[in-house]
């Protein structure tokens, strides 16, 4: 995932979207680092008396909720009112996510939520997608899913484990092709096409999903609503 932002920057976008969460309402809880610092601090407003109930979109942003102290349900028992996550880029309101493979749960919980918040710092804003798409396959379909994905003029890449050897196994049982498209004409089209792919069970372009960006830096938050 992109590295470029301060992590200062993550903070304030994390905190200002965690800041909007109301008495009485569930969350969707983001994954990645900036997604983090809004669950830290959802969880210093609970432990301050915040009636609010995480819905987590990873086994690490569950994990960090339930060390936070915030209670959770699963996206069956409840609606999402609010849910607020990270991105790997941003062109308005279009994004790519996926950078910790855990895409097709957020996808999932952010598509439900009346509200999905994303949290960024600048180094992810762009004119134009550009960032390899994760691609969440079967493991049975990589090189089938892969040719399709060389058809729609994509580089297919298997992400491999940093600290095993082997690739890196999704909290489904699944693979992760990075699929480098260079820079991204129209998203939406793509989009469907790769929905379209047999084997693909999820993929990291979220077109038109979010009702507001924001991008925390050094001085502050500006919000976008696309
Ligand atoms: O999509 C994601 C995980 O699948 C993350 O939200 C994305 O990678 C951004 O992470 P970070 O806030 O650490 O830069």
């Amino acid at each position: 995932m992109k590295q470029g932002g301060s992590d200062a920057a993550k903070r304030a976008a994390g905190e200002a979207a965690a800041e909007t969460v109301e008495d009485g309402t569930v969350v969707g809880l983001g994954t990645g680092s900036t997604a983090a610092h809004a669950i830290r601090a959802i969880g210093r407003r609970v432990d301050a008396g915040l009636d609010a109930v995480g819905v987590p979109t990873s086994f690490q942003s569950r994990e960090l909720a339930r060390e936070n102290g915030i209670p959770l349900a699963d996206l069956d028992e409840v609606s999402v009112d609010v849910a607020i996550d990270g991105a790997d880029e941003v062109a308005g309101g279009d994004l790519v996510k996926g950078g910790g493979a855990a895409h097709a749960r957020e996808k999932v919980v952010d598509a439900s939520a009346d509200r999905f918040l994303v949290v960024a710092d600048p180094s992810k804003e762009t004119e134009a997608l550009s960032y390899p798409v994760p691609v969440e396959v079967l493991p049975a379909a990589r090189s089938t899913v892969a040719e399709r994905i060389e058809a729609l003029g994509g580089d297919p890449d298997l992400r491999r484990a940093e600290r095993k050897d082997g690739p890196v196994v999704t909290d489904n049982g699944n693979l992760v092709l990075d699929c480098a498209f260079g820079e991204i004409a129209d998203p939406g089209s793509l989009a469907t096409a790769l929905s379209t792919v047999p084997g693909v069970v999820e993929h990291g372009l979220f077109v038109g999903l979010a009702d507001a960006v924001y991008v925390g830096s050094e001085d502050g938050v500006t919000v976008h609503e696309p």
